[in-house]
């Protein structure tokens, strides 16, 4: 059983294909972009920063081992292939923030005569190498104030039961994880009565892969099917809502796997506190409000059959977005590696801040 969905060792990318678990923990070697489109597009990895990490380490793999003599072509081929690579999902944001932070370094680089071609390459693998420490980093900050939030907000000196819905785990991640990584700081803090677990129709993140990171850690943890959120929370009392994101807009408004919108709205009706768990890497600072952040919506199979076991009727029509938009005002705050911000406050943040490391 393994935990780790990226494997980057001496120049090679594995990547842990997420469709075969629980039942088989099977690595699938990326060689290139093309193969990095591919793994992202069909889910073999997924999640946003690690659809990031692994479409950026899919470029390495490709440049690594090419001589550069002129620093324009190698301009022109990382920006045209990190391009390529953000069409393969359209909805989180991570992917494109990476692309063009990395493109912008290409662009520096390549305008500064003390920087030969070969330099120029090694300082483009570094910053991408660079992406999963600080990935992981972030992930253990977001725990730290993700945890203190939830305790500060009732739960007093008790244990918690915390609901979250997807994978935003190590299976998501570089590791440790955004939503589940708060969760992991409650267990290990010994604050952590409960967690359930939403099974996420229909890719099955929460049953699949979240119940998987959980089993794994002996994290005390329930799985619960989405129909039962309000029955849950009409009679349990829970202390808190952890979710990912996908892509968080200037104003708070947050994409996240389809599902979500509806569990805040129920929170809000039971007066549970719902956080958003998410790197600053996952927050869009270019659009006003969630009305502009594209959903993606997946092939009709993913609904219609289990395992290419049909569970639908042939012929009915079908709708499969893969997220929603949860607007602010169900959001009790955003929890990120600087700290935990209410909408408002995330809205309040000036550029300076929003872009200092
Ligand atoms: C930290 S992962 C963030 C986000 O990504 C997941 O979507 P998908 O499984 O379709 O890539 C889910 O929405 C998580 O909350």
């Amino acid at each position: 059983m393994t935990l780790r969905a990226i494997k980057w060792e001496d120049g090679k990318l594995e990547i842990l294909d997420q469709i075969l678990l629980p039942v088989i923990s099977k690595y699938v070697a990326v060689k290139g972009v093309e193969d990095g489109w591919k793994v992202i597009n069909k889910m073999q990895v997924r999640g946003a920063p690690a659809i990031a990490i692994v479409g950026c380490l899919s470029l390495a793999v490709e440049i690594q081992p090419e001589v550069f003599t002129d620093k324009k072509s190698l301009r022109q081929e990382i920006e045209g292939k990190l391009n390529y690579l953000v069409s393969a999902r359209p909805t989180a944001v991570n992917m494109k923030i990476a692309a063009e932070d990395l493109i912008t370094l290409s662009n520096q680089l390549s305008k500064d005569d003390s920087v030969s071609a070969a330099d120029m390459k090694e300082r483009f693998l570094k910053a991408i190498d660079a992406m999963l420490e600080k990935d992981i980093a972030d992930n253990k900050a977001i725990g730290r104030h993700g945890a203190q939030a939830i305790l500060n907000n009732g739960a007093g000196d008790s244990l918690v039961r915390v609901l979250t819905h997807c994978n935003t785990g190590s299976l998501a991640t570089a590791g440790y994880g955004t939503a589940l990584g708060v969760i992991r700081t409650l267990h290990a803090d010994k604050k952590l009565e409960q967690v359930y677990c939403t099974e996420t129709r229909p890719y099955n993140q929460g049953a699949r892969l979240t119940a998987y990171e959980l089993v794994h850690e002996k994290m005390p943890a329930t799985l619960i099917c989405d129909d039962m959120v309000a029955a849950l929370m009409k009679s349990r009392t829970i202390s808190a809502v952890i979710v990912g994101a996908d892509r968080v807009a200037a104003n708070g408004d947050t994409a996240n796997k389809i599902g979500t919108y509806q569990i805040a709205v129920v929170a809000n009706y039971h007066s549970v506190p719902f956080y958003v768990a998410a790197p600053f890497t996952s927050i869009d600072f270019t659009i006003p409000n969630g009305d502009r952040i594209i959903i993606e919506e997946r092939p009709e199979r993913e609904m219609t059959h289990i395992n290419d076991q049909r569970v639908a009727a042939a012929g009915i029509q079908c709708w499969n977005p893969a997220f929603d938009v949860t607007p602010a005002a169900l959001i009790t705050g955003i929890v990120t590696e600087k700290g935990v911000y209410s909408p408002e406050e995330l809205k309040g943040l000036n550029v300076s801040e929003k872009l200092q490391d």
